[in-house]
């Protein structure tokens, strides 16, 4: 099997949320855990990528690497946390999740696994036509693509993903639960979300 490393985006600010929403709990799990739980099974290593004011939490809650957004490209979103995670594995591709997902599954990354292909730098979720770019497989070839966005400050993922081969995952390859690519950003859908 190819190499593949995971990666739990969890270096936001929450600011919607008011707390970080890494902490935030789900029955007896954080948020974050529930990431690792589902990448855990597929994934040699399992980087969490945060900021410095949340690493000592995090270390003391879990056995994986802990890492913060390299300083250059430090605020600027999902695509720093991912380019962090791709200086400092080797791995061929890099399953990432983002920590705000808590119903996400070790199934679904199972199933999306299977769409790796050589012919795509990136494969994605796309269920009902709703790209998920924070639940994707990234081929480490992309890290150039990703420096030059970052580079000239273009923080979007979708910026990435329109200047790469992409790979929708959509409900016509394997149905999978709405729930399960539910994130939540604010105290409304944690309260939706919990009852
Ligand atoms: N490593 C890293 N992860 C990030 C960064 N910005 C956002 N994320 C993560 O990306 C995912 C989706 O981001 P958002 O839903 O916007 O979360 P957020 O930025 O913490 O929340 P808001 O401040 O309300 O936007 C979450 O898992 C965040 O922790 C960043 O700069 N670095
Ligand atoms: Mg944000």
């Amino acid at each position: 099997m190819k190499q593949i490393a995971g990666a739990v985006l969890a270096g936001g600010e929450s600011r919607r949320f008011g707390s970080p929403k890494a902490f935030a709990k789900r029955e007896e799990n954080y948020f974050f855990q529930f990431a690792v739980n589902a990448l855990r099974p597929f994934v040699q290593d399992i980087y969490i990528v945060s900021h410095p004011s949340l690493v000592s939490r995090f270390q003391q809650m879990t056995i994986d690497k802990v890492v913060i957004d390299e300083e250059m490209y430090r605020g600027q979103g999902p695509l720093a946390g991912i380019y962090t995670v791709m200086q400092r594995t080797d791995a061929e591709w890099v399953f990432v999740l983002p920590c705000d997902m808590p119903y996400i599954r070790a199934s679904t990354v199972a199933k999306m696994m299977e769409y790796i292909d050589e012919q795509f730098d990136i494969i994605v979720s796309a269920h009902f036509g709703d790209i998920q770019p924070l639940v994707g497989i990234y081929h480490r070839r992309t890290v150039e693509h990703i420096e030059q966005l970052l580079e000239t400050k273009n923080n979007r993922m979708m910026s990435l993903l329109e200047c790469c081969r992409v790979r929708y995952v959509n409900e016509q390859d394997f149905l999978e639960d709405k729930i399960v690519f539910r994130n939540i950003n604010n105290r409304e859908e944690y309260d939706n979300s919990m009852t």
